[in-house]
């Protein structure tokens, strides 16, 4: 490698220590994961496998004081971000590490709002990100980016360019054909459709490409899941009976096609008054965290519901951009945080569990 795993000052044994503490800041369950290399003569540079931005200089300066305190030294972290590719299923779209769905198994739970959101956050805390809308009973992604009126250009007629905002590259359904020519459509053209849309975008360099799916869990959704080469997914549901018992079958549809599931995003968790800021349950309380406890998966943020995201979402505006220190941005900056690290370290699982259950599986599912 270009790097030296030696950092001036400090004995293997001390780097090891060091990065057995600079893993438990960050989180990880295996700090065999991050690399640690001298940078400049007084920096070190951590490269991690997941995207981190908004921890990152706490950890720094911890680092740095444990590193002062510890072996008398004095080092300055610096951090670069590698986040890897899952084995089983990479070299399928060019450009992109990894696709990640992002589902719901009943409708108007806040699943395109989430995913949006969700790819803002990925990127603002230090990722490549790209969104594709595969939402053909409603692409509202193009209006959620405040894109609506624009066309990918195709100069070649063949590949389109992608469409950025907030710093995402964008495609979707909605930009190519009218909201109700494509709700009509049956299994195998949605999924046609979706594999064009995927394949025939010049994606640039992303380490995640956030695919909003069609809510349910029924045939056509099915067919969609099998058509992309999904890294992972992420189930949004709201806290009530009945979306709860929709995204379990979400669950169970992506336990069937061996697609790892990251977590569950609990959206519309609660209503905080302004004045008051008294928390009503409107819709139920501790729904996904049974889910969660249920299906043994990481509950990944509880969003409440606020008119905020809505006024947002319906100007095309972001607001993870516009107000930083909002609660909602600092929920979904910690559940890209999360997302990301899990997706890390179910990489290696996954990649295990396919290499156990041999080829076969995974031919099926592309074929
Ligand atoms: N937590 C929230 N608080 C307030 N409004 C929200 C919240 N989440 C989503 N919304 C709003 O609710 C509406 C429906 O959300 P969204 O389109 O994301 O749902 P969906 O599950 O993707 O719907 P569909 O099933 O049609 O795909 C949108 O206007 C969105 O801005």
């Amino acid at each position: 490698m270009f790097f030296s795993s030696k950092i001036s000052g400090l004995s293997e044994a001390d780097i090891n220590q060091l990065k057995a503490y600079i893993g438990e800041l960050l989180g990880l369950e295996n700090h065999s994961d991050l690399t640690l290399s001298q940078n400049t003569e007084k920096t070190c540079l951590v490269r991690l496998p997941f995207v981190a931005d908004s921890i990152w200089t706490s950890v720094a300066e911890k680092a740095s004081e444990f590193v002062q305190h510890t072996f008398a030294h004095s080092i300055r972290f610096e951090r670069e971000y590698n986040v890897p590719i899952f084995e089983a299923k990479q070299n399928h779209v060019k450009n992109v590490k990894n696709i990640i769905a992002v589902a719901s198994g009943k409708g108007g739970v806040g699943k395109s709002a989430s995913a949006l959101n969700l790819a803002i956050a990925l990127q603002l805390e230090g990722a490549r990100v790209g969104i594709l809308d595969a939402d053909i009973y409603g692409p509202s992604i193009p209006i959620m980016l405040g894109t609506q009126n624009q066309r990918p250009e195709s100069p070649d007629n063949k590949i389109m360019q992608p469409i950025v905002a907030h710093g995402l590259a964008s495609n979707s359904i909605g930009y190519l054909v009218q909201n109700d020519h494509a709700s009509i459509w049956r299994g195998p053209m949605a999924s046609k459709a979706l594999s064009q849309l995927l394949k025939e975008t010049a994606w640039p360099m992303l380490d995640y490409l956030i695919v909003d799916m069609p809510p349910g869990t029924g045939d056509i959704q099915l067919t969609m899941c099998q058509q992309l080469p999904l890294t992972a997914a992420v189930v949004v549901t709201t806290p009530q009976d009945i979306a709860l018992s929709d995204a379990a079958k979400g669950i169970a549809m992506f336990e069937k096609l061996a697609v790892p599931v990251l977590g569950i995003i609990e959206n519309m968790s609660y209503f905080e008054c302004g004045n008051c800021h008294h928390k009503t349950a409107i819709f139920s309380e501790k729904g996904a965290l049974g889910l969660s406890e249920k299906y043994a998966l990481p509950l990944l943020a509880q969003v409440p519901l606020n008119p905020i995201i809505r006024e947002y979402a319906d100007s095309g505006k972001s607001l993870l951009h516009e107000q930083v220190q909002h609660d909602i941005s600092v929920i979904y900056r910690q559940c890209a945080i999360d997302l990301s690290r899990q997706l890390c370290e179910s990489v290696k699982l996954s990649a295990m569990a396919s290499k156990l259950a041999g080829s076969i599986q995974v031919t099926q599912l592309d074929a």
